[in-house]
């Protein structure tokens, strides 16, 4: 493998959360979406800001409404506590790890260390469905003993975080986000969490491999730096800052699809750290099973023709299953009808 050459610290877009509830105040959210479709468009990547903002002092008599609606960044205790357990399953419950042990990737939840969509053998997954969460937490972990209250937190918290930023960025594109909205409140939240291990040689070889998503956001939780990007119009990979209480998420194929092109997919990977090891908690959120997703009707006209093949998720499973990724193929590139 060619080295791992040091990255520049990306800087990112921060989105304040708060902007987009400001229901009240129709122009803080407009200006928060307009500055998150420029995100989207320019670096397909952004950092939204989880903190607390006291908005709301401008509109005393509506001050508990805001606090109650507005304050939803996900809590650092329950960020803290999906970090922990996660950490937690892999390094300690070996005999879960090996029942859970599966390269089938129609499995809704297995780990793995290496297999057809892991081309790496420095890392560690565990993938899971987790929407509609009762039905799949009883195959979560057992062990550790909180994880999958810890985890399950998690998963419900941060799929009402994606649900709200894919109705905002399909209103910075212009499409009507009515049906679509409802679609997605149906669609696969699939979490991966990965661990990484310490390594002493960083350069020589990666945690994970350069892919983009399929789903139409990831929203990344981690517990330190790690992940790269190439954002914008760039060729070169930038080191996404670690920045307390703030999650990272990108731009997925099926939004690239959405957008017909608008919003590109964003290529990242994971690298390792010469002094400590490393968890990942993406989730991704998308469309059901077996929803066609193609370019929304707004965004296409003459010039600019439909850009993708229809796919569903089952589509990309099937896609993975027959095809060796690690030969450079990307599903995205698979449905590019013309040079978009
Ligand atoms: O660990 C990371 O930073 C990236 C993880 C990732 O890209 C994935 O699970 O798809
Ligand atoms: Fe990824």
């Amino acid at each position: 493998m060619s080295p791992v050459k040091p990255a520049e610290l990306a800087c990112l877009p921060t989105i304040d959360f708060a902007g987009l509830n400001h229901r009240l105040d129709l122009k803080s959210r407009s200006m928060t979406v307009e500055t998150l479709g420029k995100a989207c468009k320019e670096m397909g990547c952004f950092q939204v800001a989880a903190h607390y903002t006291n908005c709301g002092l401008n509109f005393l008599p509506c001050v508990i409404f805001f606090l109650q609606v507005i304050n939803h960044g996900i809590s650092q205790s329950v960020m803290k506590g999906a970090k922990e357990v996660a950490l937690d399953f892999f390094e300690t419950s070996t005999d879960e790890k090996d029942a859970l042990a599966s390269n089938d990737i129609r499995k809704p939840v297995r780990y793995g260390a290496s297999s057809k969509d892991s081309i790496s053998d420095s890392r560690c997954f565990l993938k899971k469905y987790a929407h509609p969460l009762q039905e799949w937490i009883p195959l979560w972990p057992l062990s550790p003993p909180d994880y999958r209250e810890k985890m399950g937190k998690y998963a419900l918290e941060v799929r009402r975080v994606a649900l709200q930023l894919m109705d905002a960025i399909l209103e910075s594109l212009g499409v009507s986000t009515g049906d679509l909205n409802e679609q997605l409140d149906e669609g696969m939240q699939v979490m991966a969490v990965n661990f990484y291990p310490q390594c002493s040689t960083p350069d020589l070889s990666l945690g994970l491999p350069a892919h983009s998503d399929y789903g139409c956001i990831t929203i990344l939780l981690q517990s330190c730096e790690g992940l790269q990007v190439i954002g914008g119009d760039g060729n070169a990979w930038q080191e996404v800052p670690q920045v307390p209480e703030a999650l990272h998420v990108h731009i997925g194929d099926y939004m690239e699809v959405l957008s017909n092109g608008r919003y590109k997919s964003v290529l990242h990977r994971a690298v390792l750290n010469p002094d400590k090891k490393r968890v990942s908690v993406a989730s991704i959120h998308g469309f059901s099973m077996d929803k066609k997703v193609a370019a929304a009707k707004e965004m296409v006209d003459e010039q600019h023709p439909k850009g993708y093949k229809e796919s569903s998720f089952r589509d990309f499973l099937d896609y993975i299953e027959a095809t060796d990724i690690t030969k450079g193929k990307s599903f995205i590139d698979s449905l590019r009808l013309t040079s978009t």
